[in-house]
């Protein structure tokens, strides 16, 4: 495990260098992915690392979770709290909609939840671009695998460090940093919304999803959801889809 976290601070101080910046900034939400990125950057970068706690109607629990983050990781932060942005936001818009008679409300829930994960890129480009620095993301592997991330929300970062990890080595990561346990052991949610948990609404687990990406053999009905959730996904990792060249038609 040391020579795996030694590997990914000195790939980040690599990234640090060669886009001629100062340091790293990453949201903190009171989870496991983000906390193993918290300790890795200040390990990369312990004078220009920050963390950004960005609740947005979230659980308070979730806020006292970061805090325990932060300090185990002896990592400078601060918060921005994205609550009242984020109701005047959707507010203005779906009322707009309402006047125009195009409010689909079946999709506000989704609609809602991704505004707040791009409204807490925006922050953190905001304060990256105050620090001159560059804005670590916390995808996974099995995230990464199944595009359960939003486009150009949380899926928009500079650097990914986490891409190869499954989240298994992910947790194996948290208890070799000294990430808090109450962190480690809590279940994975996107804290989007009520009750979410992550596994309830991929359909799957990660040990499955896990097992899949190390090539084992699962159950089929888990198979065929990871292969859907993938397949629907594949705009997300593929970046931006461009015509050719007329020249080149
Ligand atoms: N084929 C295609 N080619 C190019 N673009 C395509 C496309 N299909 C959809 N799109 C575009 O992509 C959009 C849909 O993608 P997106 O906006 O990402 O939205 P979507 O994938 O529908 O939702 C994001 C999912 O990620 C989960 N999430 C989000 C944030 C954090 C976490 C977490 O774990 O913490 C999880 C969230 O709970 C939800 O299940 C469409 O509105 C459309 O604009
Ligand atoms: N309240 C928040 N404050 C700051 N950043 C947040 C907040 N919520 C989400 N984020 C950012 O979005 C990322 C994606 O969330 P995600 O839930 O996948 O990761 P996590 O919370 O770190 O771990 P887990 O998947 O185990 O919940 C977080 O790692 C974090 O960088
Ligand atoms: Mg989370």
């Amino acid at each position: 495990m040391e020579k795996k976290v030694e590997y990914l601070v000195s790939w980040l101080q690599k990234k640090v260098k060669e886009a001629n910046v100062k340091g790293l900034v990453v949201g903190i939400s009171g989870g496991i992915d983000s906390a193993v990125v918290a300790h890795l950057i200040k390990r990369a970068v312990p004078e220009n690392s920050l963390g950004v706690m960005l609740p947005c109607k979230s659980h308070p629990g979730d806020f006292d979770d970061a805090m325990r983050v932060v300090e185990s990781a002896d990592l400078k932060a601060m918060t921005v709290d994205l609550t009242d942005t984020h109701n005047t936001l959707f507010g203005t818009i779906t009322h707009v909609l309402d006047e125009e008679k195009m409010h689909n409300k079946a999709n506000d829930q989704l609609a809602d939840a991704n505004l707040r994960a791009r409204l807490r890129m925006s922050t953190l480009y905001t304060i990256a671009t105050n620090h001159q620095y560059l804005v670590v993301g916390t995808d996974n592997k099995a995230e990464w695998h199944t595009g359960y991330f939003t486009k150009y929300g949380d899926g928009g970062v500079d650097l990914a460090p986490l891409v190869h990890l499954t989240k298994g080595e992910v947790r194996e990561m948290a208890k070799y940093l000294g990430v808090p346990k109450e962190v480690i052991e809590k279940k994975p949610s996107a804290g989007l919304w009520e009750g979410q948990t992550d596994e309830n609404e991929m359909g799957t687990t990660y040990d499955m999803i896990d097992r899949y990406l190390k090539g084992e053999t699962i159950p089929e009905k888990d198979k065929a959801t990871i292969e859907q959730l993938h397949a629907r996904s594949h705009h997300k990792r593929d970046g931006i889809a461009f015509p050719k060249a007329y020249e080149d038609m």
